[in-house]
């Protein structure tokens, strides 16, 4: 069986036009998306390069050896730079730029070499290049992206096939007399190396849209300053934790957390300082919650916390200490002056006993918070309305020492 080389790099050259034909299409709707546009280029300059090795039929044999193997390494490095910003968000580093001049080099430097060996080391300068790619795959999104494993899988296939092409033209030069010479092991070689080159390049497209779907995901559900979770999700969230509590007997905690005096943070600092602040609060009590606990940001200056399976006074213990850490937060203003903050609580249980929905929980938390504010903020308040006999009203003034 042979292989015929013209016939591959025409499949090769329609592939290649219809995964860069795909890729403009999704870079008009996703145009702020670097690692993109940079594999888009490396598409280009893959098409362009297997066109120019197509076209020696055409064109001086030495501008279709320069430009069309200096153009797939273009290519190979442009894939490269979509991952490093893909996966890093870092440009490419130096020494891989040095690699591609290097590689650029030698193809102008080998032209006068026999085709045989001239295959040999060309295959190698692709492999080079290759490889970081699939190394900064393995190290840094092989648990990111699925498709992203398909992009180092098919990129480590093109190295190997590469890797195989090189020995095998080392060692069978009557198979590699011209570029087009029908052969078994060149076709093979050249078939495996540049479909999986191919193949990457449609991996790589799913894991950009991957990616977009879970930051869209994350978008609707969480809020963009402070990384927790937004109002709507921290309701579906308490309705979820409320009818599992009375399914399993347990109390339900809620609790809305105010920063004090927010407005003041923002006058006396500046907005940026206030986002600092409220970036810094999250953080502080995302650092004292259980993995089961839900928080989020409800609104401006104002969290809540879901704590399942936990009562009044579990729930009381950790919001003294959230207090505590919040008011020896140490944030800095632009110009480094420290600013400082405190919070209120409004503490509401439900309990399984009386089911309650999660509306009015919310509604008893707000109660409690009022009455934190109005009690002369920095302190925990507990519901304690009529409707929430199960569990006993307990006040902790500011500071109070809270059982163990
Ligand atoms: N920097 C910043 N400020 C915000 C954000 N959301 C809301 N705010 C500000 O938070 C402040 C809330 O002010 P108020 O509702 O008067 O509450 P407060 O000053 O904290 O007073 P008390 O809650 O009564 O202690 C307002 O100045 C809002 O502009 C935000 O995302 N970033």
């Amino acid at each position: 069986m042979t292989l015929h080389i013209p016939t591959l790099m025409l499949a090769l050259l329609l592939g290649f036009l219809l995964l860069t034909l795909e890729l403009g299409v999704a870079l008009r709707r996703l145009h702020n998306r670097p690692e993109l546009r940079s594999w888009t280029w490396g598409c280009w300059a893959l098409f362009a390069g297997f066109a120019m090795l197509a076209a020696r039929v055409v064109v001086p044999v030495w501008l279709s050896i320069v430009l069309g193997n200096g153009l797939i390494c273009l290519g190979i490095l442009m894939y490269t730079r979509a991952l490093y910003r893909m996966l890093l968000d870092a440009p490419l580093p130096r020494w891989l730029i040095a690699a591609f001049g290097t590689s650029v080099l030698g193809i102008v430097v080998m032209l006068s070499w026999p085709m045989h060996q001239r295959t040999a080391i060309v295959s190698m300068f692709f492999v080079v290049l290759l490889v970081p790619a699939v190394a900064i795959v393995v190290r840094h999104g092989w648990s990111a992206e699925r498709s992203l494993r398909t992009v180092a899988v098919t990129m480590g296939l093109a190295a190997v096939a590469l890797g195989v092409r090189a020995v095998h033209a080392w060692l069978n030069p009557g198979d590699y007399t011209d570029l087009l010479q029908a052969s078994l092991g060149q076709g093979l070689t050249f078939l495996m190396s540049f479909l999986s080159i191919m193949g990457a390049g449609f991996a790589f497209v799913l894991a950009v849209f991957e990616r977009v779907a879970l930051q869209m995901e994350k978008l609707a559900t969480h809020d963009g300053l402070t990384g927790c979770l937004n109002r709507s999700t921290i309701d579906a969230m308490l309705s979820h934790a409320l009818e599992r509590g009375r399914r399993d007997r347990s109390p339900v905690s809620f609790v809305l957390l105010d920063l004090d005096h927010f407005k003041l943070v923002n006058d006396q600092h500046g907005h940026r300082t206030g986002d600092a602040v409220l970036r810094a609060f999250a953080r502080t009590v995302r650092e004292r919650l259980r993995a089961s606990d839900v928080f989020g940001r409800t609104g401006g200056e104002e969290f809540g916390v879901v704590l399942p399976g936990t009562d009044a006074s579990g729930a009381r213990r950790l919001l003294e200490q959230v207090r505590g850490a919040v008011e020896a937060m140490q944030v800095r203003d632009t110009i480094g002056h420290p600013v400082r903050i405190t919070v209120s609580a409004g503490l509401a249980v439900a309990d399984p006993a009386s089911p309650i929905s999660g509306d009015r929980l919310y509604g008893r938390a707000d109660r409690a918070l009022y009455e934190a504010k109005h009690g002369g903020r920095n302190r925990v308040e507990t519901y304690s309305g009529a409707e929430s006999g199960f569990f006993a009203q307990e006040k902790a003034p500011a500071g109070a020492k809270v059982p163990q």
